[in-house]
């Protein structure tokens, strides 16, 4: 039974400033992962609805959220991060709700981190300065810096509010508008942010959001209008190929944070307690629905089995249940087609030779609901399916190294290239390791440490450009040049 007094809400389209059904009338249910019942209704928008809402983009970027002062406009979006701290606690709700993760990871981390997301670009912005280049007595230049546009925000079902601010934040500090796609299967929070965004004073017209599915309807309308002047993706790799050649038409700026296989790659000097702690999160955090999770835990031989004795061991401690349940580690999965698909990547670990030395079925007593135990699988070889291919659920592969060149071969041997953890005791193959993965992002001795100056996101087929601090300013404006002969 779930335990929360937060009603689940219908979702509409926020257009304009204002909230409406679709013209045509057309819905979608919502289902709770946790219970397969639904949780309401939320408007399916396509090209007419996308076509309005960029209409009322365009004419907002003429509108008072340009013109307003800098320091009016950090106020708002500070004041946009206080509301959602306020609304915290039916914010994680509705999140648990729509995403099946459990009720103290929404609340400690997903929401938290959806406010600070606007109170560090409010800041951040302060900080933004552009360049000035003196040509000897010839010339003075300087840049000046300004809204990309329009910008469209297509977002994934992970981490729902907390990737969307991610990208809303830093493009309305930047003075763009805002036309922006949740995905279909965890449209609440979002909505809730367009009234938390109404109430701290951002103008109508500034953001509009468009509910749907991808292909042949909102997601597909978003990526080919002509009035999109540049689009922030988060998904599926596939996904993002197929945006890129529909935004091509109309050469929409991309930036794009992309899917992973990372890896977690232990060496026998680091200290096996710490690694252990947190190659627990990294590991099945989410239900493993997390871009960056460890999903290839490469082991040093000699600690091969000590570490998975105790991994097995931890691992069999985890509660697998209702996402309200405090004592809840793991909950469900986001739909039942993606539980198929995680599952079937367990059958074929078992053909493709591996074995499971934990979880890998529906728990005792969960016969409702998309639960998996959280799965362990050893023996796979380095080309097998198992081990290349995002799964993107609480699976993970052990696999035993004896050298550097060895694992580090392993490690690069695959198109994705976004995160990796290094852990070791040894100052300089910390250093030599980092410097060789070819990621985005490379932690050691830790995991999702974020300082959200950094550069975050993905290389090789995980990703296009980077997000935080002055790089999701250089996506979301447009530099000019003034040179001033003199
Ligand atoms: N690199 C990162 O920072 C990061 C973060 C979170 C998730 N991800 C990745 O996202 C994936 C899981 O999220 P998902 O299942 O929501 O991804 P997805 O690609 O299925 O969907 C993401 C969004 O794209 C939309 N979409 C789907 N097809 C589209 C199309 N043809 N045109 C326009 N929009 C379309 C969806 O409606 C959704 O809003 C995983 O691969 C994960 O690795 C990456
Ligand atoms: O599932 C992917 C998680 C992405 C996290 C971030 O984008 C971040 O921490 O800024």
């Amino acid at each position: 039974m779930q335990k929360t007094d937060i009603r689940p809400i219908d979702c509409l389209h926020f257009i304009d400033g204002k909230f409406v059904p679709s013209l045509d009338g057309k819905t979608f249910d919502n289902i709770n992962p946790a219970t397969e019942e639904r949780l309401g209704t939320v408007a399916e928008g396509g090209v007419d609805e996308i076509d309005l809402a960029v209409k009322a983009a365009k004419r907002a970027l003429d509108g008072p959220w340009k013109k307003m002062p800098a320091n009016d406009r950090i106020a708002v979006l500070r004041k946009v991060g206080d509301l959602i701290l306020e609304r915290k606690e039916e914010l994680a709700a509705l999140e648990s709700l729509d995403t099946g993760k459990p009720i103290w990871l929404s609340e400690s981390i997903d929401i938290p981190r959806a406010a600070y997301n606007f109170h560090f670009f409010s800041d951040y912005i302060r900080t933004m300065t552009t360049e000035a280049t003196q040509m000897d007595d010839i010339a003075l230049n300087y840049a000046i810096r300004r809204p990309v546009g329009v910008v469209g925000l297509i977002n994934p079902w992970n981490l729902p509010l907390l990737l969307l601010t991610w990208k809303l934040a830093p493009a309305l500090a930047a003075g763009n508008t805002i036309v922006m796609k949740p995905a279909e299967l965890t449209p609440m929070t979002a909505t809730v942010l367009t009234e938390i965004c109404r109430d701290a004073g951002v103008p109508d017209g500034v953001i509009n959001l468009v509910h749907g599915f991808g292909p042949n309807s909102a997601g597909a309308a978003l990526s080919e209008h002509p009035d999109i002047n540049a689009i922030s993706f988060t998904g599926e790799t596939t996904t993002g190929k197929v945006i890129m050649a529909t935004a091509a038409k109309t050469l929409k700026r991309l930036s794009y944070e992309l899917g992973g296989k990372n890896p977690n790659i232990i060496f026998a000097d680091s200290n096996l307690d710490e690694v252990i702690e947190t190659t627990m999160k990294s590991s099945f955090i989410n239900q493993g629905e997390v871009c960056l999770c460890g999903s290839r835990i490469y082991v040093e031989r000699s600690a091969y089995e000590p570490f998975l004795e105790k991994f097995i061991a931890k691992t069999k401690e985890l509660v697998v249940g209702d996402p309200f349940e405090p004592k809840t580690k793991v909950g469900a999965l986001i739909s039942e087609e993606h539980f198929e698909r995680v599952t079937s990547y367990i059958h074929l670990a078992l053909e493709e030779g591996g074995t499971i030395v934990h979880g890998g079925k529906r728990p005792e007593g969960l016969e409702t609901g998309y639960y998996l135990e959280p799965t362990i699988i050893t023996g796979l070889d380095r080309k097998c399916r198992v081990v290349n291919e995002e799964i993107f659920g609480p699976v993970v592969t052990v696999i035993p190294f004896d050298t550097e060149e060895e694992v580090l071969d392993q490690v690069n041997d695959t198109h994705y290239g976004l995160s990796a953890s290094v852990w070791t005791n040894d100052l300089r193959r910390a250093h030599r390791v980092a410097g060789q993965i070819e990621a985005g992002i490379v932690w050691v001795n830790t995991w999702f440490l974020r300082d959200l100056r950094t550069p975050f996101g993905g290389m090789k087929q995980s990703g296009i450009g980077r997000e935080g601090g002055v790089h999701s300013f250089e996506f979301y404006s447009e530099l000019t040049n003034v040179c001033i002969k003199l």
